[in-house]
Order: C-alpha cells, then sequence, then structure tokens
C-alpha cells in the first residue's frame, strides 16, 4: 500500500499537493511565507520554482567543494584530538550547520554576527520546544493566551530570523549579479530576474519578507535532515567496517593523494550506493511532511475527500520485502549493476519523497553527503568504541525525524 500510495502521489497531479494549516506553523512562518509549510498555489508555486532556480545557479560554482573541504578538515581534527570514545552527533551537527551556512551566506557576514555555536544552540532550543505538538494547533480558544513553551519557540525562532535577516541586509549592501558569492545571492539574483519578468505580482508573492522566509525554509529542513543522515551513516559504517574498507579504496583509486572533489562523484559509486543505503534502512523523514488532499481524490479504490490530512509512510516503502531482498539487511551493492555502477533510480528509494512537494534539496545534499563521507574517510576510520553495542533500531521512534539511538565510536587517522 505504502508504494502504491507513493506511486499515485507521484501521478495524482495537485491531488495531494496541499499542506494542512497549523497554527504554529503559521505563526512562526509569517503567514506560510515559506516554501515547506505554504499551501499549493501560485506563490508556493513560484517560490518554489524560484528557489530550485537559485539552487541550480549556485551549484554551478565550485563554493560548496571549497566549504566541505575547509569544515571536514576541522572536523576531522578534532575528532582525531579525542582521547577515547565519543558519540559523533556533535560533530555531525556543527559540520553540517557550518556548511549549510556557508552555502548560504559564505564569507559575507554582518559585523555583530553571533559565532555559529550559538546559532545553532538557538535552533536546537528552537528544535527542543517545538518536538511536541502545541496546544494552540488543537485548542484553538487558548491562542488568545498562549502556553509558557509556545511563547518560548516563538522567541527563539524570532533570535533565529533575526540572524538570517541580518545576513541577508549584508549580502543586499554589497551584492552584484556579475559576482554570486553563495546561495544567497543566488536568491536575492532570482528575485531580481523575476521581478524584471513577471513585475508586481511577483513582487506579491516573493517579497523580501518572502526571501527571509525560504532561506529559514533551507536552513531549517537542511539541517536536521542532514546531520541525521550524517549520524546513521557513521553507525552503520562503524558498524559495517568490510563496507568502510571497500569505500575507501575506491576513495583512494579514484583521488590518489589529493582530496576527493564533486568530479570525482562518477568514480565513487559504491560510496554513494552506500548513502542511498543508509538513506533506506533508516529514513530521517520517515513519513514525510503532511500532506492536505486538494479535492476528491482515490488512493487504490478507497475515496480520499478534500481537505483530508494524509502522511506518506516513505520508510515502509523502502522496506517492501516485495520491493527489497532482505529489506533489514544493510547492503550498499543493491544499488549497483553487474559492472559495479550505480542502477537506475528504484522507484521504491524515496528519502525525498516523490510528486509535487519532494524535497527541493536533494539536487544539493546527496553530491555534498557523498563528498563529505568521502573526504571524512579520506582522512580517519571509524569503529565501535569498545563494548558498544551495535544497535540499528528497525522501527523509528518519531514520525517526523527519525535519529539512531545515541552510540560511541573511535577514529584513528589514515596515512593516505
Ligand atoms: C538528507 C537530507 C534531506 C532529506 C532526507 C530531505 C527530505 C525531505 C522530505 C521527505 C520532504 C517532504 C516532501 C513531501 O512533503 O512530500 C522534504 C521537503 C523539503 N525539503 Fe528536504 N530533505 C533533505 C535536505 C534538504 C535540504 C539540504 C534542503 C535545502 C536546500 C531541503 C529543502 C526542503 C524544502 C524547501 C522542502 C519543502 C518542499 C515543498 O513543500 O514544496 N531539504 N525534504
Amino acid at each position: 500500500m505504502a508504494v502504491l500510495f507513493a506511486i499515485v502521489l507521484r501521478s495524482a497531479g495537485a491531488d495531494f499537493a496541499g499542506r494542512p494549516y497549523q497554527h504554529s506553523l503559521h505563526e512562526m512562518t509569517d503567514g506560510c511565507k515559506n516554501v515547506a509549510f505554504a499551501d499549493y498555489g501560485p506563490g508556493w508555486k513560484l517560490r518554489r520554482k524560484l528557489a530550485l532556480q537559485a539552487i541550480r545557479h549556485y551549484m554551478r560554482g565550485a563554493q560548496m567543494e571549497n566549504a566541505v573541504h575547509e569544515v571536514v578538515a576541522v572536523t576531522a581534527d578534532k575528532m582525531l584530538a579525542e582521547p577515547g570514545a565519543f558519540d559523533p552527533k556533535g560533530y555531525t551537527s556543527l559540520l553540517m550547520f557550518r556548511i549549510l551556512d556557508s552555502i548560504l551566506f559564505g564569507q559575507t557576514k554582518p559585523r555583530d554576527c553571533p559565532p555559529l555555536e550559538q546559532v545553532m544552540d538557538v535552533f536546537d532550543q528552537f528544535a527542543k520546544e517545538s518536538e511536541e505538538r502545541f496546544l494552540e494547533d488543537v485548542v484553538p480558544l487558548v491562542r488568545f493566551c498562549p502556553t509558557p513553551r509556545f511563547r518560548r519557540a516563538m522567541k527563539v525562532m524570532d533570535q533565529f530570523i533575526d540572524y538570517i535577516r541580518k545576513n541577508i541586509e549584508e549580502h543586499r549592501k554589497s551584492f552584484s549579479p556579475d559576482n554570486i558569492r553563495d546561495l544567497t545571492d543566488s536568491i536575492l539574483l532570482a528575485q531580481i530576474e523575476a521581478a524584471r519578468a513577471d513585475g508586481k505580482e511577483t513582487m506579491e508573492q516573493f517579497s523580501d519578507s518572502h526571501v527571509v522566509q525560504t532561506i529559514f525554509d533551507i536552513l531549517a529542513a537542511g539541517i536536521d535532515t542532514s546531520r541525521t543522515t550524517l549520524h546513521w551513516a557513521l553507525l552503520f559504517l562503524a558498524g559495517h567496517p568490510k563496507v568502510q574498507t571497500r569505500m575507501q579504496a575506491e576513495i583512494d583509486a579514484a583521488t590518489g593523494p589529493r582530496l576527493p572533489q564533486l568530479a570525482d562523484k562518477p568514480n565513487l559509486p559504491y560510496c554513494e550506493a552506500t548513502l542511498y543505503e543508509v538513506m533506506r534502512l533508516s529514513p530521517v523523514a520517515p513519513t514525510s511532511l503532511p500532506h492536505n488532499t486538494m479535492c476528491d481524490t482515490t488512493v487504490g479504490g478507497y475515496d480520499v475527500p478534500k481537505n483530508t490530512l494524509v502522511l506518506v509512510n516513505l520508510w515502509a516503502a523502502m522496506h517492501d520485502p516485495g520491493k527489497w531482498e532482505q529489506p533489514e539487511e544493510f547492503k550498499p551493492e543493491r544499488f549497483l549493476d553487474a559492472e559495479g555502477q550505480l542502477s537506475a533510480k528504484q522507484e521504491s528509494w524515496m528519502p525525498f519523497s516523490t510528486g509535487r512537494r519532494s524535497c527541493i534539496g536533494e539536487s544539493v545534499v546527496k553530491p555534498e553527503l557523498v563528498l563529505i563521507l568521502a573526504c571524512l574517510l579520506k582522512t580517519l576510520s571509524v569503529s565501535l568504541a569498545p563494548g558498544q553495542e551495535y544497535r540499528v533500531t528497525t522501527r523509528f521512534v518519531s514520525l517526523f525525524l527519525n535519529p539512531p539511538l545515541p552510540y560511541s565510536i573511535a577514529v584513528t587517522p589514515r596515512n593516505k
């Protein structure tokens, strides 16, 4: 049923492309002026198109590769300096946060910019306050006298938005269409070009406030998903030394003495297959984001009325024994063909969901994660800490974010 539904999602046009109204999200995003929580409609369509355009433009440059090289080198040094075993969660978090911040804002920082550790702390406080459903979303009367947790969440959200706004202002001061320094510049360029082409209507749907919310989206949607994927990846690698050794052999053969680059990706099929297998077995967003039906429709012969909240079980599609041989086994080679090259994408592999609302970050984050893993494994090896049991939860604990249980690893340097 899960696979069937995903196929329906892909082919049903806009039937399932809405988002349910949620008061807390509406308040936090200035009336859903972002991409992820906006309902299906012309405003969402335009912002999604412009964000994708900006991502494509950004990916033409070498900024992401430089950011990954710089941040991974610092992180690997710190991990190697650990006196004993440790949970890599703090490292994977800061690493992904630094890279995403660098992708978005590069070096163009306001003078009074707080240290990134502090910004990440604010983001984590926000994530913590929002872990459970707000009473305001269920009992409308409470909205007139919000709960302390809701007020705290709004306060940290304001701090986070303030950080984004200051960065955008700094970019506007020195913006030049001939020198696109990072993804924020790409988004500003997309805004200017769209306003030139479509005029007033565009400015109403992609105003400065929409730009702030779109950048918030990229940070918020990008950070939890990618840092949790990397946290899972290190656990799988530590628990499967043979897989790690095969990846390292592939990386060494493709890169010799230099650091891995984005252009090496076609020569790293096993590394890419390993990432796909991590994302298949442990998708970080197991039931995607909630969808809402735009009209009366059907799934597999069942009627689904307009305005129904729908969750898509991506996890089930990627563990379906009818689609995957031994679905609970960690076998990266299932994504390779007889020549050892990546085989065509399987339609039940969908950690980024599918259809009209599928993730817009897929084209950035896949090469980014392959590069991060290749750079890390070029420098070090990971193993489970002595006494650490290899525990991979096969049932997800939360509908919206699926992290591994806490674990400890040891790291050793490589000579290559
Ligand atoms: C491993 C990393 C990531 C995973 C697994 C992931 C997964 C997902 C999933 C499952 C959805 C929900 C799709 C749906 O509603 O059906 C989504 C939406 C979204 N993602 Fe990602 N994502 C990742 C990284 C990123 C990054 C890096 C960005 C930003 C560049 C991003 C931006 C978004 C946005 C804006 C949406 C909302 C799309 C819309 O509503 O139209 N994601 N992502």
